[in-house]
């Protein structure tokens, strides 16, 4: 580490799906990782709330002594949010991506904020990442991209590495089970989009590059499964359109 201080890293505008491109599926690369705070912002209805409420929640469940993991964390800014809920200094913070280009920009993110709570980022899986003696654990729209037959596995390694009282914060894109509910909040997200300066073509475009990697699953597949995982409680503290932030809470 040299001893110069960090400089911001620049924000780009996400013109990405702008031009007509060859259909490819969406990769966290280093085209998107440089876009990313200003893709997210405006692609996700809800985000600029979410993340200051995951400082909040982190700050109601957090416990001294204990191991809080974000789990798919880009550039660190859900990471950034749980570190300003975190007040006790022997609390360890541990942000996981498998994007290197993610983890490279999150560290200059990390160390630009000023906060005395370390935070140890690894480049890995979450899939394989050791977790334990875990109080608040969070998944801000990282589940999504996880093969639909290996969810349950992870959020059982998560439960079972949750202390009694923990919690874990899930964030996600839904579906619905109507197919009238589905095409009006899928309308409206579309809607979010353009208001936010997104084309008619970036929006589709940028709709088949997910198609095969972003998989949404209804409230109830998410609540059952948590259920099964070994939570004790699951609540939604968060909804607009169809992006929706849950609790899911082991008993103390
Ligand atoms: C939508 S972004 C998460 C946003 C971030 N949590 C935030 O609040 O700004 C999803 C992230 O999950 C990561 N990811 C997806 N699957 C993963 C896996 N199996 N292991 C590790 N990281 C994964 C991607 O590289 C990407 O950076
Ligand atoms: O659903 C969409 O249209 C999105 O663009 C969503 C979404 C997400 O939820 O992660 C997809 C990829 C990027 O990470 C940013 C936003």
């Amino acid at each position: 580490m040299s001893d110069r201080k960090p400089t911001q890293p620049e924000q780009l505008t996400d013109r990405l799906f702008a031009t007509e491109r060859n259909p490819e599926d969406f990769r966290f690369d280093a085209s998107v990782a440089r876009v990313f705070p200003d893709m997210i912002r405006r692609s996700v209805p809800g985000y600029t709330t979410i993340i200051p409420m995951i400082e909040v929640i982190t700050e109601q469940y957090v416990q001294p002594g204990s191991h809080c993991y974000d789990l798919g964390c880009s550039l660190g800014a859900s990471t950034l949010a749980m570190r300003h809920g975190i007040p006790y200094g022997d609390c360890t913070l541990v942000g996981v991506d498998n994007s290197g280009a993610m983890i490279e920009r999150c560290e200059h993110y990390i160390a630009l904020d000023d906060h005395e709570l370390p935070v140890t980022l690894r480049c890995e899986d979450i899939l394989a990442t050791e977790l334990s003696q875990a109080s608040v654990t969070t998944l801000n729209f990282t589940l999504q991209f996880v093969p639909p037959e290996q969810r349950l596995d992870l959020l059982t390694r998560i439960a079972d590495a949750t202390l009694p009282g923990g919690v874990l914060i899930l964030s996600e894109k839904i579906r619905f089970e109507a197919d009238s509910e589905q095409d009006t909040q899928t309308r409206l997200h579309h809607e979010f989009k353009r208001a936010n300066g997104y084309s008619d073509l970036e929006i589709s475009q940028k709709r088949s590059a997910i198609e095969n990697v972003l998989i949404p699953e209804t409230l109830s597949a998410h609540r059952e499964r948590l259920m099964n995982a070994g939570f004790d409680q699951v609540l939604v503290w968060y909804q607009c359109f169809n992006f929706v932030s849950m609790l899911a809470i082991k008993n103390p």
